[in-house]
């Protein structure tokens, strides 16, 4: 079934690098396909080749990015290198227009800036159940170099401790066994079919 207006609450979902999002994400957008949709993010890096504008990204120059910050376009935006990134409330928007529940898969500082903004979303908190094993998943991962694995262990023992703050997230999920975790994650985003 098709979900109803009031089921189109947005939801973000957070929590430090391996533990587990894209694992999760792309089993529940198998199992329902179409319910669910992304934001396109604005950017300022230059599209990479077979990258589409409006598909992958809102490609904008520099100036323009400032201007829509400036006008209050972004419910969240940060810098990662030289390049910005954000999510503007009308590709929120876009979403919940098509029919779909808009997934915000953000970070920390992301987070924050959603509190502040008036999107009302639902927030869930992922987590590994050790920062131990976070550090074998990652390595097991094989994506990332050790300077990279490192980056992301130290800012996982943020993203925990913020994680505890009362009241941000509305649920926590310990990813220790998959089908469990994925159980309670599916329970949390398709609340009217448990
Ligand atoms: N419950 C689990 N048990 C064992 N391994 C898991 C479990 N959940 C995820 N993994 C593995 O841990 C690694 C990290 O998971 P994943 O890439 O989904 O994390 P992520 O939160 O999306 O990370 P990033 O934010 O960096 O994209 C992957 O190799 C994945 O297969």
């Amino acid at each position: 079934m098709a979900p109803t207006a009031s089921q189109l609450t947005p939801i973000v979902i957070s929590g430090p690098s391996g533990s587990g999002k894209s694992t999760l994400l792309n089993r529940l957008l198998k199992e329902y396909p179409g319910r669910f949709g992304f934001s396109c993010s604005h950017t300022t890096r230059s599209p990479r080749p077979g990258e589409q504008d409006g598909r992958d990204y809102h490609f904008t120059t520099k100036e323009t990015f400032q201007k829509l910050v400036g006008e209050g376009a972004f419910i969240e935006h940060a810098q990662f290198g030289s390049n910005m990134y954000g999510t503007s409330k009308k590709a929120v928007e876009d979403i919940a227009d098509k029919g779909q529940i808009c997934i915000l898969d953000i970070e920390m500082e992301g987070v924050k800036q959603v509190k502040q903004s008036s999107l009302k979303p639902r927030y869930l908190s992922l987590q590994p159940p050790s920062v131990e094993i976070l550090e074998q998943r990652l390595r097991g991962r094989g994506t990332d170099k050790e300077e990279s694995i490192l980056q992301r262990l130290a800012q996982a023992k943020n993203e925990l401790e913020f994680a505890k703050t009362p009241g941000v997230f509305e649920k926590v999920i310990v990813n220790d066994d998959l089908e469990k975790a994925y159980a309670e994650f599916k329970a949390f985003c398709v609340p009217e079919e448990q």
